[in-house]
């Protein structure tokens, strides 16, 4: 490799220690088809000097026989390395790619532009610090840059890089580059995204990707390089609000008992107060237990195993917070879901929710409005099909503790798992805790598809037993659709039509063909239902 270090020949230890140290931002390059993702990337790694001679060779052979560029050598084909990307001419997955310079080490998350792949961008980005949003000159923002950029702002990502690329092709223009940056700043006011740089590039010729254009001299900006290696980072994280989400329960001996996990928020030191959650139970911190020694104190993005002054039940899964700074602790939550799998979301439907190291299982119970990702219009939806983005209501068996996503990725984050294929379908973003009589209440827009997937209509007057009723039924494997009292006779139709069974609790209302149940006790509904068992197979 060209780019080496004098320290690697005459002191390898010291060149070892300050790459380790060294802070690590991981970013992600989005654009549409062809506007210069790989070329970009391969221009930061030859230009930063990061590829073998042996490489180079290569791809100098490889541009005469299936390069874009002429003459030039097509450093697309550097990153463009599946055999299968080469012969469709589009880059197919998430792609992560590793360098360094002197002063960061880098994860390129590589992620295609098409539409059809907003799930591996959604991924791509999940991890990301800062995203590079690539805009032909030629073209100015497109539907796939708002799109893109809305993703971006929905995982949380603080820092953005707006690279208007091409501009050899546009006669190196202010006034296009200036065109472009306004454009996008009327579009990215809607999204509250902290910090947004513009670049003015040619990937292609290597202006203001590393080096200072020649052919700009307007452009009194950073270049791409500059701004990756100094985009403030370190105070992403929250430093506010201690969680520790704990993964391991550590038990040497009988004498020793620590709670292992990775810090998600906040900081701590031996003697804070300290609650478990969900169970409640408090305590102070003993000691902050590391490979290296104990800690006085120890922060956010630390991994740490910390004991405590009191014998308290803590599993897996749980939490521990401060005493004061309590994090949502609840079943049901409005989240954004960007749905993942061919076949779409059924609402009803049972999944596993993995939320950080807890594991429950729920289901979508409301398909509350689905996003438009390339105009942000938002609109009613009865299903969610492959790559769509939605704002939905889940609720869960089992009471979770997590923070709404934009304040704490890492404990406001979820994914949805197929019970039966084990595949991942959903990733999700907590938002807030679901109004609790609200969530269940079917809208008109949803009713009557969710009454065809659904085997049990439930019509209540009464929100509390709606909770309690929904809850049992799903435990014994139903989908309940929950009406309002007031609602069941003009749902009466679609109950109908749809051949269901209504089952009519504590209400005044009758409907036709439900079965009435003079008592609200959920037993004896349960029970009803078991003698009825032949109805619900329908
Ligand atoms: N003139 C000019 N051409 C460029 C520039 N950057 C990239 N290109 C050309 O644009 C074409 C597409 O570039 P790629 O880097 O493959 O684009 P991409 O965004 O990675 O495309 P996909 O991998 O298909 O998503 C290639 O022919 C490049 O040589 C530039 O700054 N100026």
């Amino acid at each position: 490799m060209s780019h080496q270090s004098d320290l690697i020949a005459t002191d390898i230890n010291a060149y070892l220690e300050q790459h380790q140290n060294k802070e690590l931002l991981r970013f992600l390059t989005c654009g549409s088809v062809d506007d210069g993702k790989s070329t970009l990337i391969g221009r930061l790694l030859h230009d930063s000097k990061m590829i073998y001679e042996d490489q180079l060779a290569a791809i100098e052979k490889d541009s005469q026989k299936s390069g874009t560029t002429g003459e030039k050598v097509d450093l697309a084909l550097l990153v463009d390395g599946l055999q299968a990307e080469r012969e469709q001419g589009i880059t197919i997955d998430v792609a992560y790619r590793y360098f360094s310079t002197a002063k960061r080490k880098f994860i390129i998350a590589d992620t295609p532009g098409h539409e059809q792949y907003t799930r591996n961008m959604a991924t791509g980005a999940s991890t990301c610090d800062l995203a590079i949003i690539l805009i032909d000159a030629r073209h100015g923002v497109m539907t796939q840059t708002r799109r893109h950029s809305f993703i971006a702002h929905l995982l949380g990502l603080k820092h953005l890089i707006v690279a208007v690329n091409k501009m050899d092709l546009v006669e190196f223009s202010e006034q296009r580059f200036e065109e472009i940056k306004a454009d996008y700043l009327a579009f990215a006011e809607q999204l509250s995204i902290p910090d947004i740089q513009f670049v003015p590039m040619s990937a292609l010729e290597g202006d203001n990707v590393v080096n200072a254009s020649e052919n700009m001299p307007w452009f009194k900006g950073q270049t791409m390089m500059q701004l990756l290696e100094t985009t403030q980072i370190a105070n992403d994280e929250s430093f506010e609000g201690f969680r520790l989400p704990v993964q391991y329960v550590n038990r040497p001996n009988l004498n020793f008992r620590g709670f292992a996990g990775t810090i998600a928020a906040g900081r701590i030191k031996p003697g804070d107060k300290v609650v478990a959650l969900p169970s409640g139970q408090s305590s102070s911190v003993d000691e902050i237990v590391t490979f290296d020694g104990n800690l006085d104190e120890a922060h956010v993005g630390q991994a740490v195993t910390v004991t405590l002054n009191d014998e308290i039940d803590i599993s897996r899964g749980d939490m521990l917070v401060k005493a004061g700074e309590q994090p949502m602790i609840g079943q049901s939550f409005e989240t954004k879901l960007v749905w993942m799998n061919e076949a779409p979301l059924v609402p009803g439907r049972q999944y596993y929710f993995k939320i950080g190291h807890q594991l429950c299982i729920g289901s979508v119970t409301q398909i509350n409005e689905k996003i438009d990702v390339n105009t942000l219009e938002t609109s009613r939806a009865s299903e969610l099909e492959l790559n769509s983005i939605a704002t939905v209501t889940i609720h869960l068996n089992k009471q979770v503790v997590v923070d709404a996503y934009q304040q704490n990725k890492h404990t406001g984050e979820f994914i949805m798992i197929d019970r039966l294929s084990n595949g991942t379908v959903a990733a999700g973003m907590i938002e807030k805790e679901a109004d609790a009589a609200d969530q269940r209440l079917v809208s008109d827009q949803d009713r009557k598809v969710r009454y065809q997937q659904s085997p049990v209509t439930v019509v209540v007057n009464n929100a509390e037993l709606a909770v309690q009723l929904e809850q049992r039924l799903f435990n014994r494997g139903h989908a309940a659709v929950i009406v309002r009292a007031e609602d069941a006779l003009t749902v009466c139709p679609y109950i109908e039509a749809a051949g269901l069974i209504a089952i009519v609790a504590g209400s005044e209302q009758k409907l036709p063909f439900g079965i009435t149940l003079n008592n609200n006790a959920v037993d004896e509904l349960l029970d009803e239902l078991k003698t009825q068992s032949i109805l619900l197979e329908i």
